[in-house]
């Protein structure tokens, strides 16, 4: 018998939630928020019998039965587990599980009439149209992403058994029956409507099933037992134990459910790219509907030349890699920096894209002579990666690539994502970032050099395995462009500041070292050496560290571009190192010889000279980290000042303690306007160099930052007169 064309579940809105609609004697349902489809409702209350009717039984069975979500009564006087008892009230049921795609097809059969109310390991109980259905659940071969398939074996009432399987149409059609000589013709009609479907972006499934004869089971039974039960190859046993009846299956019908964007991607792409990331995407879904969230998240947009790699052979891909490379006169890519991110861009129970991030990458060649004209963008298949990643092509996808401004890899298993990933990483000494909420990610996530975790309805794989986490892909912007930005100016600022507040120390005793004539003695006593590192000097740095903002966040997030001082290296370098350490020797034979000439004729002791050395360098240091604080804050203030009271406190209390060699010297020194004008102009020639530098850079070449700063400040102070009243301003 012919079965008629397999009936198609209409996109279905993602209903991550749904509660019962109180009805009378019909104890378990979902609210019914979602659409169905009037002519398909009809087929399902008529008798059954007919090829079109059993289909679509089974298609709803399947849906209800082929899963791992566990629906929760949460408010029912009613029990699923009384069978045969009539209740006339009402239980809310909620499903919960892994996979919200799979609430999603199970709250659809239920709005159907096919209501799953209760799983144990066992059994599970469907309430099909008030009529409750008690299966026994003989074995389960979870979904993972190798197979992209899940399958259930159920013996039904009658004592039939079935396998259930659904999964992505790739790894579905191939294992479907073939000697049904109408199957060319639901293959077509099933495979017009996936098309249309992940074109609209829709994620779709293709669902199928078949009787198992009593030899099969028992065979299957064994394996499975032996496979479930195995202490080693686990996963690949039961991978095996599953292709023994993932075979010769009809099919039922397919599904489509939409995944709605999450909010703010699109914007969240566009400041990102601006910032001169590259963006990637890496997802399992199918290419149509990579392409069509992409065209939503704008990452592709009509004026792109797309360049679709779909090889199934080794010398298939490298013709069609070879033919774009010519075609549009891509070159070897030259780039050494280049940085990843993947990106979920979708909606939490959608994790999705993967992104690379460029700084000098290579601008797409795209534009070249008698080449193309638009930006160029690529495609390519999970298959053509298996020859690609795995042979000798590597090089290929990898100049093609880098010379798109987009990338987009669809049906990718979770270990090609990692793949692409150290891919770019082992090319380019550029930072790659992989972002996504499934643990089909979470070998992605892990190779990137910065792992960010998702925490969606997707588990929380993805999240365990991350270096960062966060609820939203749009929050990805604020990490990048604001905390992003905000660390590495303060983390590059300290590193200098740290050798610099280090060595002038140390330059100045080796001054005293070579003026003393190598004659081991010390000027500064033992206490100035410790405590100048762990008292007079820490937590100024630590404040400046932790406390510092060059600009505001508004003004990072409303410019992306100046996120580029991160990857231009522009707050340290060697060439900032070098300078850093000239400036230490100069103000370091400032801190030294300055005291030194003034005292040149005194009978001053080597003791109060060590002091006036300890406060002079303390104070310098103190003020060259002034000099560049660029938010004050009452903590910046207190601890900056704090630690020039302090050291001279510390300086006070050692000089009362008359073992100590320097007894009193800070006295005596104290009295003299020498000594504080000394420390004056130490502090003036020191920092003089370093002030003019600044002046002239700032003036004649100032860096993007100090532009927006310098904007960000008169804004501030021209609002601030603006909203002045009147008599203030006057
Ligand atoms: N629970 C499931 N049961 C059966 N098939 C599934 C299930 N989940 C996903 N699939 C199918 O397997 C395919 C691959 O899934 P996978 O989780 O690797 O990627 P994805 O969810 O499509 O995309 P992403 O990379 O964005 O997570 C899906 O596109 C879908 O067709
Ligand atoms: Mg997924």
């Amino acid at each position: 018998m012919a079965p008629l064309p397999p009936p198609q579940l209409h996109p279905i809105p993602f209903c991550p939630k749904p509660t019962a609609t109180p009805s009378s004697r019909r104890k378990l349902r979902l609210n019914s928020e979602i659409p169905t489809d009037s002519e398909l409702m009809e087929l399902l209350h008529i008798e059954l019998a007919g090829e079109e009717r059993i289909a679509a039984h089974e298609f709803f069975m399947t849906l209800a039965a082929c899963n791992t979500v566990i629906p929760i009564l949460t408010h029912s006087s009613s029990s699923c587990a009384i069978l045969d008892e009539v209740h006339d009230t009402v239980g809310t049921i909620e499903y919960q599980g892994e996979s919200p795609d799979e609430q999603a097809l199970v709250a659809a059969a239920s709005a159907y009439g096919y209501t799953l109310c209760e799983r144990t390991s066992g059994h599970i109980v469907i309430d099909v149209n008030d009529e409750k259905l008690r299966l026994d659940v003989l074995g389960l071969h979870e979904f993972d992403s190798v197979r992209k398939r899940m399958s259930v074996v159920i013996r039904f009432p009658s004592g039939a058994v079935k396998v259930l399987v659904k999964g992505a149409d790739t790894t579905m059609f191939s294992i479907l029956r073939k000697d049904h000589k109408s199957y060319h013709d639901i293959q077509n009609a099933t495979l017009n409507h996936l098309n249309e479907y992940s074109s609209e972006g829709l994620r779709t499934l293709v669902v199928a099933a078949r009787d198992l004869t009593g030899e099969e089971l028992e065979e299957w039974q064994l394996m499975y037992e032996d496979a479930s039960t195995s202490l080693t190859d686990r996963s690949a046993k039961l991978r095996q134990t599953a292709s023994l009846i993932e075979c010769n299956l009809t099919l039922l019908g397919a599904s489509a459910i939409e995944d709605k964007l999450q909010e703010g991607v699109p914007e969240a792409i566009e400041s990102l790219r601006q910032a001169g990331m590259k963006v990637w995407v890496l997802t399992g879904d199918k290419q149509e509907t990579a392409i069509s969230i992409g065209m939503s998240c704008k990452l592709l947009t009509s004026d792109m030349q797309r360049i679709i790699i779909n090889g199934t052979s080794e010398n298939e891909c490298k013709r069609l890699l070879f033919d774009a490379k010519v075609k549009f006169g891509v070159n070897p890519a030259s780039c050494n920096q280049i940085s990843t991110c993947q990106s979920d861009a979708e909606n939490g129970h959608h994790e999705v894209p993967a992104s690379m991030k460029s700084s000098n990458f290579p601008e797409p060649h795209a534009g070249e002579e008698g080449v193309s004209n638009g930006p160029l963008a690529l495609i390519i298949d999970g298959n053509s990666l298996v020859y690609i990643l795995e042979k000798d092509l590597e090089t290929e996808l990898f100049d093609l690539a880098t010379s798109c401004r987009v990338v987009i890899c669809c049906r990718v298993a979770p270990l090609q994502k990692a793949g692409i990933v150290d891919l770019i990483k082992s090319r380019t000494d550029d930072m790659t970032l992989a972002i996504g909420d499934g643990a089909n990610d979470v070998s992605m996530i892990q190779m990137a050099d910065v792992g960010v975790g998702i925490c969606g309805q997707e588990g929380r794989q993805a999240v365990m395995a991350s270096d960062f986490a966060m609820g939203q892909f749009r929050f990805l912007k604020r990490l990048l462009l604001v905390h992003g930005h905000w660390n590495y100016q303060r983390v590059g600022y300290l590193v200098l500041y740290n050798f610099y507040r280090n060595a002038v120390f140390v330059f100045m005793l080796f001054w005293y070292i070579l003026y003393a004539a190598f004659s081991t003695t010390s000027a500064l006593t033992d206490w100035s050496s410790v405590f100048y590192s762990l008292i007079y000097t820490s937590i100024p740095t630590l404040v400046v560290g932790i406390l510092d903002k060059d600009l505001s966040h508004k003004t990072l997030l409303k410019y992306p571009k100046l996120y580029a001082a991160g990857y231009r290296q522009e707050s340290y370098n060697m060439k900032l190192f070098w300078i850093t350490m000239i400036d230490t020797v100069w103000q370091s034979l400032v801190v030294f010889y300055v005291p030194v000439f003034v005292y040149d004729q005194s009978d001053i002791d080597i003791w109060s000279m060590g002091s006036l050395w300890t406060i002079a360098v303390v104070i310098l240091v103190n003020m060259h980290l002034a000099m560049d604080v660029q938010r004050w804050l009452i903590f910046t203030h207190m601890a900056i000042w704090g630690s020039i009271i302090i050291t001279y406190g510390c300086l006070v209390v050692l000089d009362l303690i008359p073992v100590f060699p320097n007894y009193n010297t800070i006295f005596q020194l104290a009295k003299s306007p020498t000594y504080w004008l000394s420390i004056l102009l130490i502090i003036v020639l020191a920092l003089l160099p370093r002030f003019i530098v600044k002046v002239i850079n700032q003036s004649f070449r100032p860096s993007d930052i100090q532009i927006a700063r310098e904007a960000e400040i008169l804004k501030k102070n021209h609002s601030y007169i603006m909203s002045k009243p009147d008599h203030d301003t006057s």
